[in-house]
């Protein structure tokens, strides 16, 4: 049985920052599947592409990794031998549930569980990077340089999925896109005290970018090979290809 989240369905006097502590990793799985649109397309989407992009003998990375649910679908479906999955993660908690949640999978795939920021580790010899809704929360400033640096360390044709939350540049279609996102957690059981003390929590460390934004960093940091393979409210996904 999966634990339900209720982090945020009583008042918090102090409601500081989200931030993916022991709490948060302990209701993750119930967390992301109520309040992402498409979160199970877009890992099952992972799997498929890691079937066609993984190259022999290269690495696939998993940064910000949580409890490794694209890890573990990577792996489902990596048929190329010497590969290895780096899964990243800078938080404590998640780490520890993703090393138990990925021992009760048979699998004779090499997964690499490292404890680092993104924006420091060495990313090279790669056929395939996710980044699964981590980008959104990597300091805006920083985000260039770390594109920057996953492009350099894919081989060619090696691919980046970037899924995020999205605004949209047009008020009226963003606040559209808003309030059918909060219409989908209400729909998955959240109460308005729910949805809007999370929203309050998030605001100072999920900056979200347009997909335009999105498309021009991945340019000017070389991908020749951009679009959005998914989208569902504002949250989607992307793929970029060296
Ligand atoms: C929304 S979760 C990602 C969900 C996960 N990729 C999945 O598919 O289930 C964002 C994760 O990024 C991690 N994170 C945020 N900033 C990070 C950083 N600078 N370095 C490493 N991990 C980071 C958080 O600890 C959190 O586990
Ligand atoms: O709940 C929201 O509004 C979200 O933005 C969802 C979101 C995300 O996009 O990463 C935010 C934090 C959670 O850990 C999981 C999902």
């Amino acid at each position: 049985m999966q634990a339900k989240d209720h982090i945020f369905a009583a008042p918090i006097a102090e409601l500081g920052d989200f931030n993916f502590d022991q709490k948060v990793a302990e209701v993750f799985p119930d967390m992301i599947k109520r309040s992402v649109p498409g979160y199970s397309n877009i890992i099952a989407a992972i799997g498929m592409m890691t079937a066609r992009f993984a190259q022999p003998h290269t690495q696939l990375y998993d940064l910000g990794c949580s409890l490794g649910a694209a890890t573990q679908e990577m792996r489902r479906n990596l048929s190329q031998p010497g590969c290895t999955i780096v899964a990243v993660d800078n938080s404590p908690a998640m780490l520890e549930r993703a090393a138990s949640h990925l021992a009760s999978f048979k699998s004779d795939a090499v997964v690499e569980l490292t404890e680092a920021d993104i924006c420091e580790i060495a990313i090279e010899n790669a056929s395939i990077v996710v980044l699964n809704f981590t980008l959104q929360f990597i300091d805006p400033d920083k985000r260039k340089a770390l594109l920057s640096r996953i492009y350099q360390g894919l081989n060619p044709g090696g691919v980046l999925i970037l899924s995020e939350k999205f605004i949209s540049a047009n008020h009226t279609v963003n606040e559209l896109l808003i309030d059918l996102h909060h219409d989908f957690k209400r729909a998955n059981g959240y109460s308005e005290l729910e949805v809007s003390q999370k929203r309050t929590a998030l605001e100072n460390v999920l900056r979200p970018d347009t997909p335009e934004q999105h498309k021009a960093r991945l340019a000017e940091v070389g991908f020749s090979h951009v679009d959005m393979w998914f989208q569902c409210f504002n949250f989607g996904s992307m793929v970029a290809i060296k």
